[in-house]
């Protein structure tokens, strides 16, 4: 008997019974009589036409195989076997290496390695390869891609006249990003092979301040390596994350608080990043040098890692605070930013006017920062000052009217709109209208208080702050800010029209108005000679005539052209130097305004010369008489 004919002998007596006569065509249809003899009573008697069909299509694919179907029956039971046998055995050795012989680390999608690490696998090309992905829409930071970058990818076109740009294309052509789907995903990475294992869950959220419990998706990411070490693991999260921060060096990261709903959570979640911007450099913040060298070495001081130590010896809390105080729009904010970026520290922007910040949050926020930090607290004169209670006017207004349209109203008249918005009037009155002086000293000093942070305080009205705010402890130090002197107007025109080349090195500072006065209005014919030496900006020169008075100067710098046309270092210094003999001594104009003024005119410092005195008169003209309207910008 062959193995066939074995096997099923042990599993269908009445079959083998059948299969004891040889071989031919005889033996095969006795074969398969047997098997639907022995199946049939299994079945239904309905099913006997069915089966006897099927008895004879077997019957017939036997004769004209020339061998026994049965085998293929028996075949295909053997490898269903011995596949079960196999998966089980698999699973046994897996879960076993899984145990002893593998490493794994799990992060959560609550934990910021999460990003650092679909980031990482969103660029590994084999990953990116496989062939199960999930596709994120990935919108760049206004950072990324500049340099005309994007005019390049074409993502940024022109419009119809060729003139205009055109930014209709750049979500179109901005490339979704690629990470691994949902389940198993294997790579090699620098000779080690690594699983990783993307997992969702659904967990029961309470809803506590929210109160609507719901169920929140909630994404694992499991690594696992081949060792009894996580080590190789480590390494490569250390990797991932070194390489998110790797472009951070030259940025500043901007935080402000999560919304309400993701504060509650604490910790980490009570900070969100807002922004990821250019550092900006220190030389740019046009301020008395002296002033700026002080808060930047006291701040060196303070952030010393061996500071701590001399504080803890002292019992003196860890914490340095300063006030900057000045007009609107004179770099108190621009100072703040400048010195994060100076040392690579983020910066958490509290604004005690976001209406939904509570004294519960504040200190929350407070003690959730990071080990180093700047804190900038703007328009701290706010605080113990009630917010404007929007409701208040409108109920007035819609009160007063209604009052003289339909007089005596009861309350039985009341409308569906008249019942929302007395529900809506007693919610307000329950919610917090401001932050007091008292919650924010707590914030900022109190026993739970974070130590190690810098805190920058802002404001405009220095005099109104309570004494307790500022006393030292709390402040430590004030920095003055004022409106612009000629000085500072001279460096911020120099810083506005020098060859970018030179942003780096000082040489709005190096030019101030005791050598600015000395150098002649315009290039002398060895100036021009100078140029070539490459001391000067990379332009092309020409001389202007020196002894060209005001008018013909002022003839000269209209004709369009010629304004364009690009200024040297000298020709700038000079230029400057008329233009801040023009701004206003008594610092009446701000920075900003100075900013403004420029801006508009950034290509031509000569025409910014030739419109700086109208667009002074009319601005002193327009302060005098307090009106908000600009005759000249
Ligand atoms: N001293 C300065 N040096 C360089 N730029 C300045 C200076 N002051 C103001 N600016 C420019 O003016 C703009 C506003 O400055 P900034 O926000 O720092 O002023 P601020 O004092 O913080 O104003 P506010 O009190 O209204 O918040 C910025 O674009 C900044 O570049």
């Amino acid at each position: 008997m062959d193995i066939a004919g074995t096997l099923i002998q042990g599993a269908l007596p009445t079959f083998a019974a059948n299969n004891t006569g040889g071989a031919g065509n005889d033996t095969r249809k006795n074969l398969a009589d047997g098997i639907f003899e022995t199946i049939l009573p299994l079945f239904g008697t309905q099913f006997n036409p069915l089966f006897k069909i099927l008895m004879v299509v077997w019957n017939k694919a036997g004769i004209s195989l020339g061998f026994d179907p049965t085998i293929i029956l028996t075949i295909a039971g053997v490898v269903w076997a011995a596949n079960k046998l196999l998966r089980q055995l698999y699973g046994t050795l897996y879960g076993l290496t899984q145990q002893y012989f593998t490493a794994s680390i799990n992060i959560s999608n609550s934990d910021e390695m999460y990003n650092h690490m679909m980031k990482w696998l969103a660029g590994q090309p084999k990953l990116v390869n496989s062939r199960s992905l999930t596709a994120e829409t990935f919108s760049r930071t206004m950072w990324e891609g500049e340099d005309g970058g994007d005019l390049v990818t074409g993502s940024i076109g022109a419009d119809g006249t060729g003139i205009m740009l055109n930014f209709s294309n750049q979500e179109a052509k901005a490339p979704p990003r690629f990470i691994p789907a949902f389940g198993l995903h294997g790579f090699w990475f620098e000779g080690r092979y690594y699983r990783i294992h993307r997992k969702q869950e659904s967990l029961y959220d309470d809803g506590n301040s929210s109160g609507m419990p719901q169920f929140k998706d909630k994404e694992k990411l499991a690594i696992s390596c081949f060792g009894r070490s996580p080590e190789p693991i480590k390494k490569l999260l250390q990797l991932a994350k070194e390489q998110y921060y790797a472009d951070h060096h030259a940025k500043t990261i901007v935080k402000r608080p999560s919304p309400q709903n993701l504060r509650r959570y604490g910790g980490r979640h009570s900070w969100q990043q807002v922004a990821n911007r250019p550092v900006r450099p220190m030389n740019t913040v046009v301020l008395d040098e002296k002033q700026k060298v002080a808060v930047l070495s006291d701040m060196n001081e303070y952030l010393h890692p061996a500071t701590p130590r001399w504080y803890a010896a002292r019992g003196i809390p860890l914490r340095r605070g300063y006030l900057f105080h000045g007009p609107p729009g004179t770099g108190k904010t621009s100072l703040s930013f400048a010195l994060a970026g100076v040392f690579g520290l983020d910066i958490h922007v509290i604004s005690l006017l976001d209406p939904s910040l509570t004294e519960e949050d504040l200190s929350a926020l407070f003690s959730s920062l990071p080990r180093r930090c700047v804190v900038l607290l703007e328009d701290i004169d706010t605080a113990g000052l009630s917010r404007p209670d929007d409701s208040k006017p409108e109920d007035g207004k819609q009160s007063g009217k209604k009052g003289a349209k339909d007089g005596s109203k009861d309350k039985d008249d009341w409308s569906v709109s008249d019942l929302a918005r007395e529900l809506r009037k007693q919610g307000d009155s329950t919610e917090k209208k401001g932050i007091s002086l008292s919650g924010l000293l707590n914030a900022i000093d109190g026993v739970a208080s974070h130590e190690g942070r810098v805190l920058i305080m802002t404001t405009n009205k220095p005099e109104s702050l309570d004494d307790a705010l500022i006393r030292p402890g709390r402040v430590d130090m004030q920095v003055a800010f004022n409106n612009a002197t000629r000085q500072q107007a001279l460096e911020l025109f120099v810083r506005m029209y020098e060859a970018e080349s030179k942003m780096s090195t000082t040489l709005s500072q190096e030019i101030s108005l005791s050598t600015a006065s000395t150098i002649p209005s315009t290039p002398t014919e060895k100036d021009s000679s100078d140029l070539s030496d490459g001391s000067i900006t990379e332009v092309e020169v020409e001389d202007l005539d020196q002894n060209a008075d005001d008018t013909a100067a002022s003839k000269l710098v209209s004709a369009k052209d010629e304004a364009e046309r690009p200024v040297t270092t000298k020709e700038l210094a000079s230029i400057a130097f008329k233009f801040s003999e023009i701004i206003p001594e008594g610092q009446i104009i701000s920075p900003a305004e100075i900013q403004g003024f420029l801006l508009k005119r950034k290509k031509n410092p000569r025409r910014a010369l030739l419109e700086v005195n109208g667009w002074v008169t009319a601005l002193l003209e327009q302060k005098a008489s307090k009106t908000k309207i600009l005759q000249v910008q």
